[in-house]
């Protein structure tokens, strides 16, 4: 069988603050500091959001989810990716894979990774090993290894529907 596949890429980052959790994969980690955004910053699943709109070429999550609006404002980013696999699904498309790859030189995501694919995977409705998540520090390099923010990059493979519009 022949599958009209389809790639896309997404990249995300948000600093470090404050009185705010700290969100990743849907998963709330201990840290004494959590992530800044005008949702609840979960790096993860914005990066996961756009490699999945990139590959439908639907635009981005500023698009869809403009932070000017209120009824964004501490949304769970699940919520937001459940909204765009309506939009690729509606569109022709269904998922073959994910990848994504956390960077972070605190706090330790291993520990966590399980959880976020589990969560990932439940939204997306696919298996868990349809969902690859990795991380790794910049070794003390840059913003993210001055530990002042995350940043997360997907990439995700789909492929075209039955009757899909091209
Ligand atoms: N925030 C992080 C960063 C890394 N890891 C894990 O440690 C491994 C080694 O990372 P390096 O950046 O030193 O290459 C990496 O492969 C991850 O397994 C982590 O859990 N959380
Ligand atoms: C998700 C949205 C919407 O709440 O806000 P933020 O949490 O600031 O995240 P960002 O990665 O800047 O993406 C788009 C936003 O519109």
């Amino acid at each position: 069988m022949t599958r009209n596949l389809r790639i896309g890429m997404g990249w995300d980052v948000h600093p470090f603050a404050l009185g705010r959790p700290l969100i990743v994969g849907g998963v709330t980690i201990p840290h004494e500091r959590g992530l800044l955004g005008h949702s609840d910053a979960d790096v993860l699943c914005h990066a996961l959001c756009d490699a999945l709109l990139g590959a439908a070429a639907l635009g981005d999550i500023g698009t869809h989810f403009p932070d000017s609006q209120p009824q964004y404002k501490d949304v769970s980013s699940l919520v937001l990716l459940k909204f765009v696999c309506r939009l690729i699904d509606q569109a022709g498309f269904g998922i073959v894979n994910v990848d994504m790859t956390v960077l972070a030189q605190k706090p330790k995501i291993a520990p966590y990774v399980t959880q976020m694919r589990r969560n990932l995977a439940d939204v997306l409705g696919v298996e868990e090993n349809a969902v690859s998540i990795k991380a790794t520090t910049t070794e003390g390099l840059g913003f993210v290894g001055r530990v002042e923010g995350i940043a997360a990059c997907a990439i995700a493979l789909l492929y075209q529907t039955q009757g899909a519009a091209s």
